[in-house]
């Protein structure tokens, strides 16, 4: 299967204006993390069965995607669409050199998503007290003191941990969050032994000068080479946000198939932006991703028509269309 155009290009040695060439400070490959399984469905209302989620996560897996956070093994009474964690991971494909993170917010968590076979785990915390407390029902500090033992439990049987901080540009009940508080717990969650950090905008009110300011903070303390972004697209600035990431030097993004996603304790804030959208820049700038653009635009208009609307991903609207016409005129 042809995977990603960018190096499809470089191998027939076709013209193409490198990353290195016309943005010399953007990593030449980027790491997707598509988070559509777990960030994009966690907040619809209706329940979404097992076997829809899981067709999702097997198409993902088929696209060239290396990282699909694949669902939470949080409280099914604060998350009652992540209440199908232990039978998705039974019954996904599991493809050799792809990992399937899930969210473990506790010993707990940790405790049942090892038991359902996880190889990666995700503790998250944020860098607004008042979103910790709605979110995960306790402080700032808790949360990293109960984050501990999750993290020494994953080390003692060799899986990797990855540290998500949400809220880092913005709290809906908070306002403006400054970069130093992100730093701080960023930094806390780095020294604890998580491999990367994700700066979560997860009310996508960011914008690329709050993203730089924030980027810089962060970075005093944690190589970039060890952060990684994830932003929400609510006030439409994603991927600008994402370009000036790009040239702090960040190599790993977090992006949502078709656009889906928002957080049930973040009112108001909207999907996570299109993985496809992401693609489709990156590619544009000659960076490789290793991921086949049409097979991602596929799965998105998958769970699009699972979930009776329409896709959020303008990229993945344009290249189905454009297939279809393809097909027609053959
Ligand atoms: C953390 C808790 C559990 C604390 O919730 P709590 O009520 O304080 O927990 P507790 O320890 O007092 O236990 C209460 C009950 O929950 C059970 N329980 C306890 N732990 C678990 C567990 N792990 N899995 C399943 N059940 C659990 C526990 O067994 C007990 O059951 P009961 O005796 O009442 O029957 C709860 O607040 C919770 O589940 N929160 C999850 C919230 C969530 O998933 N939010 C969305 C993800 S974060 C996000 O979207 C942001 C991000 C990451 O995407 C980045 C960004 O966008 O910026």
């Amino acid at each position: 299967m042809t995977l990603c155009l960018v190096c499809d290009k470089k191998r027939s040695k076709s013209s193409t204006s490198s990353a290195s060439s016309l943005f010399p400070l953007a990593p030449r490959t980027v790491r997707i993390v598509e988070v559509g399984p777990r960030d994009g469905l966690q907040n619809e209302q209706a329940i979404i069965s097992t076997e829809t989620k899981v067709e999702l996560i097997d198409r993902l897996s088929d696209t060239g995607l290396q990282t699909i956070e694949a669902t939470a093994f949080v409280s099914k009474k604060w998350v009652p669409q992540m209440g199908d964690s232990t039978e998705v991971m039974a019954r996904i494909h599991k493809k050799p050199g792809v990992g399937y993170p899930v969210l473990t917010p506790n010993l707990k968590g940790f405790e049942d998503a090892l038991s359902a076979g996880a190889t990666e785990v995700s503790v998250f915390g944020a860098a607004s007290e008042a979103f910790s407390l709605k979110n995960i029902n306790c402080s700032v500090a808790e949360s990293l003191d109960r984050f501990r033992p999750v993290i020494a439990a994953a080390k003692a049987h060799k899986l990797k941990v990855r540290g998500y901080v949400s809220c880092v540009l913005g709290c809906p009940y908070e306002g403006k969050v400054a970069p130093e508080k992100v730093a701080k717990v960023a930094r806390a969650l780095y020294d604890m032994g998580c491999y990367e950090i994700s700066l979560g905008d997860t009310i996508g009110t960011g914008t690329p000068g709050s993203t730089r300011a924030m980027l810089l903070a962060t970075k005093a303390f944690i190589p970039s080479e060890h952060l990684a972004v994830h932003f929400h697209d609510t006030y439409g600035q994603a991927l600008a946000n994402i370009l000036t990431a790009l040239q702090e030097g960040i190599g790993v993004v977090d992006a949502s198939v078709a656009g889906l996603g928002g957080c049930p304790y973040a009112a108001g804030a909207s999907g996570n932006v299109a993985t496809e959208d992401v693609v489709y820049m990156l590619h544009g700038m000659g960076i490789c991703t290793g991921i086949n653009l049409s097979s991602l635009a596929r799965a998105g208009h998958f769970i699009s028509e699972a979930l009776g609307r329409n896709t959020q991903s303008k990229a993945g609207r344009e290249i189905l269309k454009k297939n279809d016409q393809q097909t027609t005129e053959k």
